[in-house]
């Protein structure tokens, strides 16, 4: 069976999980049971569970290294094969891996979301379908301080101080350059509706072959 894996990248707060849960959501239904699944590469943050809560707070999470990588790839190829995976359950409020997984079945479209998917060779590889969303860096650190206040159990100030040393620097390094491997550029991000339903109608033809 042919699956298809389309990635969804761009900056935190970018709006990729808007973007990525209405296709989600507008398909489930309509499709037939089990057609569609969604990933986040967020899940895939290494465990920091060993490492004292203070430590923890001082990680460089936009560079690739926080990244467990190499399990993403790993569950992607299961995935690809008809296997069942458990992908892992993040807790941003305590820096690290919840206890919990989430299992996620074989579907034939499989959607990733995630700040650095294309800035890693061998994950881009696998991504049959790639799209960054491009809103401006001035929008996503607005919607970011509210949406990390008000539900990573952030302050203003760690947001402040988080973004100048290690947000708005990795964005230059890593992900603005990773655009230029995508296949397609949306603006407006998760509100984009010419953009969702392009990608929707993508998804319906491939399912019908
Ligand atoms: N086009 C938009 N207009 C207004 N708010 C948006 C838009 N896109 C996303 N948001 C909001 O901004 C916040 C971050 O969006 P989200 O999709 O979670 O970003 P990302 O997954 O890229 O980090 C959320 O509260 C979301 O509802
Ligand atoms: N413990 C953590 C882990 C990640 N982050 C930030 O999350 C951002 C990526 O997620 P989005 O949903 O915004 O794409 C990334 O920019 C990390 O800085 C964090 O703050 N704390």
């Amino acid at each position: 069976m042919t699956r298809t894996i389309i990635a969804i990248a761009g900056a935190s707060a970018s709006g990729k999980s808007l973007f990525s849960q209405t296709i989600y959501s507008e398909l489930v239904n309509e499709l037939e049971p089990g057609a569609i699944a969604i990933i986040e590469e967020d899940a895939y943050y290494r465990d920091q569970s060993h490492l004292p809560f203070a430590h923890r707070t001082q990680t460089n999470y936009d560079h690739p290294d926080a990244f467990e990588h190499e399990l993403m790839l790993s569950h992607l190829n299961q995935l690809r094969q008809g296997e069942s995976v458990d992908v892992p359950i993040y807790d941003y409020a305590q820096h690290t891996r919840s206890d919990k997984t989430r299992k996620v079945l074989p579907a034939k479209i499989l959607i990733v979301e995630g700040i650095l998917l294309l800035c890693d060779k061998k994950l881009c590889d696998e991504f049959n379908i790639k799209v960054f969303i491009d809103t401006p860096l001035d929008i996503c650190l607005m919607r970011r301080m509210k949406r990390d206040m008000e539900e990573r159990g952030r302050s203003l100030q760690s947001v402040i101080e988080q973004y100048t040393s290690t947000v708005r620097p990795m964005f230059y390094q890593f992900i603005e350059p990773s655009k230029h491997n995508s296949d397609l550029v949306v603006t407006r991000g998760g509100k984009n509706r010419v953009a969702i339903d392009i990608i929707k109608s993508k998804i319906k033809q491939l399912l019908q072959q």
